[in-house]
């Protein structure tokens, strides 16, 4: 948990401006192909119900818009997120009273629009719909890809290489399109030693799919475990390559949507979680342009934290994070908190001022389901011969004994009674 043991670790001075800078390159670009207010979630709290009315709205304004758009080509403007700026979803505080006099006045009409236009547009608006309550309907009872046999899935593929010089960021599972025309992608990022991968943090993933399903209009398009590098120093974290091999192997055959990034652990030192975000930013947006909508056009992806309530409460500790990075994350990016058990996320997050700031862009997830499976434990087993079965995927078992991990090593009591570093 202390990054200060890590050999390139400088203590942030309050205010200070991050030293080294960050990367110009890696940061969040502001113009294309990113939509900032994609990023900045229209400055709507981050689990704003979907409204529908305001949803009819934004419709109208954009069909309203997309009159001057439509001709010959039929490109449709009505039921996607939009490229234009003149276009974006409204702020949430620039919808007032008066926005609502002037979307459900008629004076208001197109009077350029030709009955085909308006037809057109009432075909879209029917297909929005018809699409919407098929969603729906599919969502009801267990999700097909969560009963798909995953076992079944060839073993030794080898996706992360174990070099920089050999390294590509992997998309094998990253959706290419955008299935709900009104809902905005988001990709989600767990960052953490993961040493070894449990159950927890596999389910961590899919209580966020469900939070972000039910509480957001956001569509999860592609989820990543980001392995701390080996500088971070944590007791009982075995070597990089060996961390990222299990947490492929257990997401390569466990889940049909998660995947596993080597950028950070291939560093040559620690890096800091809002470049390793930027990171993500960069290969997602920067590099491949975002993703395609229903409508084949491409818009910016949200990218967020998903942590537990410890990593957040890290958070508060002194010369732990920068301040420039907690308002970089929390803020450009936005954070997705799993509850642990026995913490008080939300009178942390009331009580830490820039979480505060930024509590629009940050989502608690209530475990439904208590889960406490401890790396630090599972290891503690291992080293004391104890079955370590159920709590972690059984190929991720066999790796660690094919390879002998955690066999030797001892960690501190009162880190394996709880009392973390
Ligand atoms: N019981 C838990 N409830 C919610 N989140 C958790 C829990 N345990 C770990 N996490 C989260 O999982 C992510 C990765 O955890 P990480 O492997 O770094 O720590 P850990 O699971 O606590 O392992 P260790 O025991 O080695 O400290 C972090 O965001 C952490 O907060
Ligand atoms: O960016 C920072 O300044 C920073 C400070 C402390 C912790 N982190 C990250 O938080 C994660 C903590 O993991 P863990 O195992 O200590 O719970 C790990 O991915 C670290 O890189 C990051």
């Amino acid at each position: 948990m202390d990054p200060t043991k890590a050999p390139d670790f400088k203590p942030p001075a309050k205010d200070e401006q991050l030293n080294p800078p960050p990367d110009p390159t890696s940061s969040i670009p502001n113009s294309d192909p990113i939509i900032p207010y994609v990023l900045a979630d229209n400055n709507e709290s981050i689990d704003a119900p979907f409204n529908l009315e305001m949803n009819k709205k934004i419709k109208s304004r954009i069909n309203k818009s997309s009159f001057s758009h439509v001709g010959s080509s039929n490109r449709s403007q009505s039921n996607h997120i939009p490229l234009n700026e003149n276009e974006f979803q409204p702020l949430s505080a620039d919808i007032s009273s008066n926005d609502d006099d002037e979307f459900s006045s008629d004076k208001d009409a197109p009077t350029t629009a030709s009955q085909n236009d308006i037809r057109t547009v009432e075909e879209k608006l029917k297909l929005i719909k018809d699409t919407e309550e098929q969603i729906r309907a599919i969502k009801i009872g267990v999700q097909k890809n969560q009963i798909a046999d995953l076992e079944e899935v060839p073993h030794g593929i080898v996706r992360q290489a174990k070099s920089i010089e050999n390294y590509e960021f992997p998309t094998h599972r990253l959706s290419n399109k955008l299935h709900n025309p009104n809902k905005l992608p988001l990709v989600i990022v767990a960052c953490g030693s993961f040493s070894p991968i449990t159950y927890l943090h596999l389910r961590m993933f899919e209580m966020a799919l469900d939070a972000i399903n039910e509480q957001t209009r956001f569509e999860v398009v592609g989820g990543y475990y980001s392995p701390v590098n080996d500088t971070y120093q944590k007791h009982g974290l075995a070597p990089a390559h060996h961390r990222v091999r299990m947490c492929e192997l257990a997401c390569e055959r466990t889940s049909s949507w998660l995947m596993v990034d080597a950028w950070e652990s291939l560093q040559s030192s620690f890096t800091r979680t809002a470049k390793v975000l930027d990171h993500f930013n960069h290969e997602i947006n920067v590099k491949r342009g975002g993703i395609m909508t229903s409508t084949g056009e491409k818009i910016g992806v949200k990218i967020m934290l998903l942590a537990g309530g410890d990593l957040i409460e890290s958070m508060g500790e002194p010369n732990v994070w920068a301040d420039n990075d907690l308002h970089h994350i929390l803020g450009n990016y936005g954070c997705l908190i799993v509850e642990r058990t026995g913490s008080d996320v939300r009178s942390f997050l009331l009580s830490h001022d820039i979480m505060y700031e930024h509590r629009r862009n940050i989502l608690i997830i209530k475990q439904l389901i208590y889960n406490d499976i401890s790396s630090t434990k599972v290891r503690l087993f291992i080293r004391r011969g104890m079955s370590v079965q159920y709590l972690l995927p059984n190929s991720v078992i066999r790796y660690i004994q094919e390879h002998k991990l955690y066999i030797n090593q001892s960690e501190p009591v009162k880190q394996v009674m709880g009392g973390k570093e």
